[in-house]
């Protein structure tokens, strides 16, 4: 067919479709609908994987028998088909159906089936609890109607089509019968195979449904790419061209999604794509970073399953750019202290002795011993001394011999003087390298005791 003849027949159906008047925002109905009609077209393959099978719990049976009984069609959808299709077992199943809520609700009352959590009715999804055991979410085929690039108004419809084509990447746009029959409308398979990932129809469009999709596509990028550098022109231009929505998305969703792909396959080079397209300010990151550094650290932390905010640290020059990130990201307060203790700590000089380094890092650092020693093992992988991590007792000082009650003895009061007093006691002991033992620090309390500066004393 000629380009001008597909130009005219588009405008037909745009025309039709337009003053539909069942249509509440036809434009964009209009959108997806030439969308789909052009470039959806089914093909289907059996699904060979025992993995498949290991779903078909008891509960799962009763869920497929309820539906088939009642003439509804029950499919598996979306992201369980991809990691099936990869051969890995699910960690979330969706299951998409035919019927509306309201028939989905009528039918679980009439198999006394129980129901729960009603907020997702509203988008299409009813949740049931089979045989007290298992819970199940099945959501009616549905096309987003209205959005404001997070939530969406839905329109339920009979045609898997139309929901496939809502969908935001090929490979998350399949549906999987129970007889092992993929159906796949956007070439979701054959993405896989090739190990491309790309928006469902026109990623323009995809984006501006959800902004976040922009984190969600670098995300797939990282698990799916076998190249770190095969992104479709197409894909960065509109991804470019659309960060400012990001700006609606909440830091904790950003997060999630960043999060996993600081540790995914090609981190190294995916973060500095997402520089290129120029999301950094919108992620809370520093536009300044140093790449190759980050990079670097790309390398060194490689196979040691870094603390993705290891990775991250990287980006960051100054501890008022932890502050702005955590402003934006929202982290946890761990992961908050994580990222300080790397930027406070890589520059410290370890005088060519790492293992004593780290002993006195150990020492220095307050609060838990086990939180102590987790940063302190993600800042090896940041500094390329991975080796070292498998190995505390190396690097792990003997427990500090002297404590408050013993300066208590000595006549040394509690608050901020036993405070310093310990810590030059620490230092001494550090000096000696973890040797000396209690009775001998205790008499090195006179010394210190005059170099001490005066305290301000409490006012009556
Ligand atoms: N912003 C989003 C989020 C989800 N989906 C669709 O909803 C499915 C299920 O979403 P979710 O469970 O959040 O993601 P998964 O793709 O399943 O990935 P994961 O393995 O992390 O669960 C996706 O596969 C995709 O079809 C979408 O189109 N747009
Ligand atoms: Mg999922």
């Amino acid at each position: 067919m000629s380009r001008a003849i597909l130009r005219n027949v588009l405008k037909n159906i745009f025309q039709q479709t337009r003053f539909h008047p069942s249509l509440k925002q036809p434009v964009k109905y209009l959108c997806s609908s030439v969308d789909r009609k052009w470039k959806g077209h089914l093909t289907t393959m059996k699904l060979e994987t025992p993995k498949f099978h290991h779903l078909f719990t008891p509960e799962l049976k009763v869920l497929i028998d309820v539906f088939e009984r009642n003439n509804y069609e029950l499919r598996i959808a979306g992201g369980a088909v991809r990691d099936l299709l990869l051969d890995i077992l699910p960690s979330d199943v969706d299951f998409a159906t035919t019927a509306t809520p309201d028939q989905m609700i009528q039918m679980f009352t009439k198999e006394r089936i129980r129901m729960f959590n009603e907020r997702g009715v509203k988008h299409g999804t009813i949740s049931v609890r089979i045989n007290d055991k298992e819970n199940f979410e099945v959501t009616t085929l549905r096309i987003d109607v209205v959005t404001d690039g997070r939530r969406a108004e839905v329109e339920f419809t009979k045609d898997w089509l139309i929901d496939a084509n809502r969908r935001d990447l090929t490979i998350n746009a399949m549906f999987l019968g129970f007889d092992g029959t993929v159906h796949d409308y956007f070439s979701g398979v054959q993405d896989l195979q090739e190990r491309r990932v790309q928006f469902v129809g026109d990623p323009i469009q995809r984006i501006q449904e959800d902004y976040l999709r922009i984190l969600r596509y670098f995300r797939f990028y990282g698990r799916i790419s076998e190249r770190p550098d095969n992104h479709l022109t197409e894909t960065l231009k509109a991804i470019a061209e659309n960060v400012g929505g990001l700006e609606r998305i909440s830091g904790e969703r950003i997060w999630m999604e960043l999060k996993k792909i600081l540790c995914n396959n090609h981190a190294a080079d995916i973060i500095p794509v997402m520089y290129d397209v120029g999301m950094p300010s919108y992620l809370g990151l520093p536009s300044s970073a140093d790449l190759d550094h980050y990079r670097q650290v790309c390398r060194n932390t490689e196979g040691l399953q870094p603390n993705p905010v290891t990775r991250m640290s990287a980006l960051f020059k100054s501890e008022q750019e932890v502050y702005v990130m955590n402003e934006r990201l929202k982290v946890s307060a761990d992961e908050f202290r994580q990222a300080l203790f790397i930027i406070e700590s890589r520059h410290l000089p370890d005088k060519g002795n790492p293992i004593k380094f780290y002993k006195d890092l150990m020492c220095d650092t307050v609060g838990q011993r086990n939180k102590t020693v987790e940063r302190i093992i993600e800042l090896m992988k940041y500094k390329n001394e991975g080796e070292l991590c498998g190995n505390p007792s190396l690097w792990t000082p003997p427990p500090f011999p002297v404590g408050g009650a013993d300066l208590m003895k000595c006549n040394i009061k509690k608050g901020p003087h036993m405070q310093l007093m310990l810590k030059e006691l620490r230092n001494v002991w550090k000096e000696s390298d973890f040797k000396m033992e209690k009775s001998e620090l205790l008499e090195r309390i006179d010394d210190i005791l005059p170099t001490l500066p005066e305290l301000p004393s409490k006012k009556k």
